[in-house]
């Protein structure tokens, strides 16, 4: 096992749960609380013009703070490494939990799709583009809980979300036909494509543009034509059709999926996709870190509220998901 100085003491590195290009990413425990997490680990020498991509995504991800997107607890730069601390999902990726099942129910369908839209719509009021929702790319926690992983490729262009994009990324099989002509397009619409092919994806067990050749793939994406098994309901095979349109702009707007009558079907409650309040003051856990630490709980908040993401801010994350799974809060 490799051991970082930079971790000792802090985590101690468990087995690999994962390889993603040039990431490894590793299942650690934060010493302190003795909480899981996971650490995504960088080599920099191997990372050569990814680097910009990292920092995007690093950038990324210390500005959000929601329910459905896996949060960052703490960044650690060395000369020769990035550590990436994140919360881990230990429920794995949604992409076997249909396989597992073949395919969901409709409810279920609408329990999963309701936090992808939240986090989607999330993402874009913050002038974000994920463009590369896959199924690879949802995990799910221990209470089933939703969380969007992986925004190397996620956009925050200049003129603002309505401006236009250019680089063709994510993978051929959830992407939009105006991203495979290499045309202009809107993150955010490109976006809305690809939850098209996710809801299909939960409803039919299968994905509704797909060919081991890659022409006649895109051949099928640019057709816009796919099976509608008979098992799916119409209602929801309209839901799909608006978001699978070929034409970027007669495609349905995540603002109006917030409270279409598919998504608040049995619900009545439209999708909220505010910030999660853990920004929030959270006094049991000031208090027992600054106990720990001996300074008083005012000083504690003063140096937590800079969100400086170090081992305090990760301390601070994990406490309050302790709290909230109603164990014992104390500190090693
Ligand atoms: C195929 N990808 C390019 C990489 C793959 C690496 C393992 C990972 N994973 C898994 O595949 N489990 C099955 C376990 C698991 C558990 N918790 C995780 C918590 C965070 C992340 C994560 C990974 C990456 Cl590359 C990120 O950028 C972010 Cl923001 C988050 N991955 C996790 C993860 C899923 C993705």
């Amino acid at each position: 096992m490799v051991r970082y100085n930079a971790l000792k003491g802090l985590y101690d590195l468990e087995k690999t749960i994962g390889c993603g290009g040039f990431a490894k990413v590793k299942l650690a425990t934060h010493l302190a609380t003795g909480e899981k997490v996971a650490i995504k680990i960088m080599d920099k020498q191997m990372l050569g013009e990814d680097l910009r991509r990292v920092k995007l995504e690093l950038e990324a991800l210390k500005s959000f703070s929601h329910e459905n997107i896996c949060q960052l607890h703490q960044i650690i730069e060395t000369e020769t490494h990035f550590f990436i601390i994140m919360e881990y999902c230990s429920g794995g990726e949604l992409f076997d939990h249909i396989v597992e099942k073949n395919r969901l129910t409709e409810g279920e369908s609408r329990m999963f799709f309701r936090q992808i839209v939240s986090a989607v719509a999330y993402l874009h009021s913050l002038g974000y583009a994920h463009r590369d929702l896959k199924p690879e790319n949802v995990l799910l926690d221990k209470s089933q809980n939703l969380k969007l992983i992986d925004f190397g490729l996620c956009a925050k262009p200049q003129g603002g979300i309505e401006s236009p994009l250019y680089t063709s990324c994510g993978s051929p099989t959830y992407a939009a036909p105006e991203l495979i002509l290499g045309q202009q397009y809107l993150g955010q619409e490109v976006d809305v494509w690809a939850m098209g092919v996710l809801l299909y994806a939960l409803l039919a067990g299968s994905l509704p543009f797909d060919d081991l050749n890659i022409d006649n793939l895109y051949r099928k994406i640019l057709n816009g034509k796919y099976e509608e098994p008979s098992f799916i309901s119409k209602d929801s095979l309209s839901l799909i059709r608006s978001m699978l349109q070929v034409e970027p702009s007669k495609r349905i707007k995540v603002t109006e999926l917030l409270d279409h009558h598919w998504i608040t079907l049995g619900i009545l409650e439209p999708v909220q996709y505010q910030a999660r309040s853990s920004s929030m003051y959270d006094s049991d856990c000031v208090q027992i870190m600054a106990k720990f630490i001996d300074i008083d709980e005012k000083m504690m908040w003063n140096e937590l509220s800079k969100w400086k993401f170090d081992y305090n801010t990760a301390t601070y994350f994990l406490l309050s998901n302790k709290k909230k799974r109603g164990h014992s809060l104390k500190l090693n």
